[in-house]
């Protein structure tokens, strides 16, 4: 008997439960609702949706399944449209901007929207106060980075960067990112020395954003284990609080040597003097936290065109002859500069189609639906992921015939899709749809120019760029051009090529334009600091040109109570720097102390 009703009970469970799975089934699969690949109920299609190569199945699902430019699909819950058509963005995200973007919660950062005022990274916060004032201040200073004052920064570090090339070329993965962090370290904290760390500082941010970084971001449940069982979060917390204490040390270092006059023209400088005093940034926490992300994005972000400059050049070499070419007609023999970028369309051309061809942010960037919307007569709920493929948009056949093909002439020639006249002008990657779109499009897309024209012009300049030949089989390494890593900017893998200097005379002028870059740059780094020395010894006091520090705040964990960076101890009776702790109560993942007296 007692047999008989545990199976009558099982049995009704296992039926309410089918049912169950069925009506979730049909709901989710609705004929009526969005296009996209058959869901099943909780999971979405996390089991067939790769982590390596993310893009290509998305293509292959959007080839399959999109109608009007865009389908849906999910995982373990998060809602997914997919954005295969650029007509279908612009409607999105930038006519509909107003509530299409916000970001989604990146799982495996603390508070990576700054829902809790964590105030730290501005590419990934929602769309709230945070964001709207650092994309204000970025959005300023990097359009002072186009300014001719800073072009001489990356003229000195592409000058820096083929003298390195030239005595160690098989380095030039490590080089070629060291360049780009550089240009990013002097424009920051004027200090190109603090390369190294901020590299590894920038992939250790983007690893762990990206959803082929911590299985976290994926099995997202993992993320809330107890702290003790939890080796994702326990990483995390390091990560985190090594990179915020770095950036606010270089912060206070350039404070005190604003001070004494003795910090060149650099953002940390231009905010410590000038913008600190009218603006609403918070205090130093958040100041140190946007200058610093801002150096962080530019790294990764250069690299991945950079590199892949490298690989088309390999293996289109009438394209590399014709941007010498080109560059010697202009340049008459010396190295390009900004100023004769109107003059070098073909350099332009294979930068845009290199970006074009091997686009570094494949999937592109979510946005996250802020209300329930309807397009085109179907239903996009609130909390929906948007993603703007860009390598659906990039192999658009129509746009861009013959997609999967390395074609500059595209750019150049009339009876192309996307010529655009005049030369002197087009092609510009400014504004194309790798870098995003509406209120959350790039902020560094003329940085990104400028650097792109100066080091691939500077590299053509200096070298053929070629196959590096194995010396025992006198064979050639092979130079893929479709294996990179997967996280949200990629980059290709290591490979071998060579770096080989288009002539003996070209070689010894591209180590001495090195070294009297050098030279020159160590005098006025010397008469700088003489003058500064000579403004204090006549009693010129820098130093109140320098507010003091008016407020910090630190995301600390609940699990954790390490002390945050300057602190020496948490919670309640802190002292950080000297200044009295407010801490605000628990809230989902950690504590957030202010340290001051604006709240
Ligand atoms: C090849 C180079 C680059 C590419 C492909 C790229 C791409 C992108 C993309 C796709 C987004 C998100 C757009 C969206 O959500 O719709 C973005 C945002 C952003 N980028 Fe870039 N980027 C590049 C270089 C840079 C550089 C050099 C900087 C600064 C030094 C920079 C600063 C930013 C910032 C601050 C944001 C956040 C904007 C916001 O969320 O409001 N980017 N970028």
């Amino acid at each position: 008997m007692q047999l008989l009703t545990a199976l009558l009970l099982g049995g009704v469970v296992v039926v309410a439960a089918a049912i169950h799975f069925i009506k979730v089934f049909r709901k989710i699969n609705d004929p009526n609702g969005l296009p996209g690949p058959t869901q099943i109920p909780y999971l979405g299609r996390i089991h067939d949706l790769p982590i390596d190569y993310m893009w290509l199945k998305f293509k292959e699902w959007g080839d399959k399944y999109a109608t009007g430019g865009l389908y849906r699909t999910s995982m373990l819950g998060a809602e997914f449209v997919i954005i295969t058509n650029e007509r279908v963005a612009e409607d999105l995200l930038v006519k509909r901007a107003k509530f299409n973007s916000d970001r989604p919660q990146i799982r495996s950062l603390f508070d990576s929207k700054s829902e809790h005022g964590s105030m730290e990274y501005l590419p990934l916060m929602g769309r709230n106060q945070y964001w709207s004032r650092q994309r204000r201040l970025t959005h300023a200073y990097i359009t002072e980075a186009t300014n001719a004052r800073y072009h001489g920064v990356m003229y000195f570090e592409a000058k820096r960067w083929i003298a390195r090339l030239v005595a160690d070329p098989d380095n030039f993965q490590a080089s070629l990112e060291d360049m780009a962090s550089k240009v990013m370290c002097q424009l920051t904290w004027d200090d190109p020395n603090l390369s190294t760390y901020c590299t590894k500082s920038a992939w250790g941010l983007l690893r762990q954003m990206s959803p082929a970084g911590p299985i976290t971001n994926v099995l997202t449940p993992l993320w809330h284990l107890p702290w003790i069982l939890n080796p994702w979060k326990r990483a995390e917390r390091k990560r985190h609080d090594e990179q915020q204490a770095w950036w606010m040390n270089q912060f206070q270092r350039c404070r005190e040597k604003t001070a004494k006059g003795e910090l060149r023209p650099c953002w940390t400088r231009q905010f410590q003097e000038k913008t600190s005093l009218k603006t609403t940034i918070s205090g130093d926490y958040e100041a140190s936290s946007v200058i610093g992300m801002l150096a962080l994005v530019g790294i990764f972000t250069v690299a991945g065109p950079l590199s892949y400059w490298l690989v088309s050049m390999v293996h289109h070499p009438e394209w590399q002859a014709a941007v010498q070419r080109e560059i010697d007609e202009v340049c008459e023999g010396r190295l390009p500069t900004l100023e004769d970028a109107p003059r070098l369309p073909v350099l332009r051309a294979c930068i845009k189609e290199t970006m074009r061809w091997r686009p570094n942010v494949p999937t592109g960037v979510a946005h996250e639906t802020e209300v329930d919307d309807v397009y085109n007569g179907h239903f996009i709920p609130k909390g929906t992921r948007i993603l703007p493929l860009d390598w659906a948009f990039l192999r658009n056949p129509e746009k861009y015939p013959d997609p999967n093909s390395f074609r500059p002439e595209r750019w150049l020639e009339p009876g192309w899709p996307t010529f655009q006249a005049p030369l002197t002008q087009f092609p510009t990657i400014k504004g194309m749809s790798s870098f995003g779109w509406g209120q959350r499009q790039c902020l560094g897309m003329n940085l990104t120019q400028d650097e792109l024209i100066v080091a691939c012009g500077s590299l053509a300049w200096a070298f053929n760029l070629k196959h590096k030949v194995n010396p025992v089989t006198g064979e050639r390494y092979p130079v893929p051009t479709d294996k990179s890593n997967s996280l949200l900017i990629i980059k290709p893998d290591p490979f071998k090529m060579a770096f080989e200097p288009r002539s003996k005379e070209r070689r010894e002028e591209t180590l001495r334009v090195w070294q009297e870059a050098e030279r020159e740059d160590r005098a006025k780094r010397m008469a700088f600091l003489a003058n500064a020395r000579e403004e204090r010894a006549k009693g010129v006091v820098l130093s109140e040109k320098v507010p003091v520090a008016v407020s910090t705040s630190v995301l600390v964990s609940t699990e954790e109570r390490t002390p945050a960076p300057g602190c020496t101890g948490i919670p309640t009776s802190t002292v950080c720097t000297g200044i009295p702790v407010q801490v605000i109560p628990p809230i989902e993942e950690g504590l957030l102390v202010r340290v001051g007296s604006v709240f």
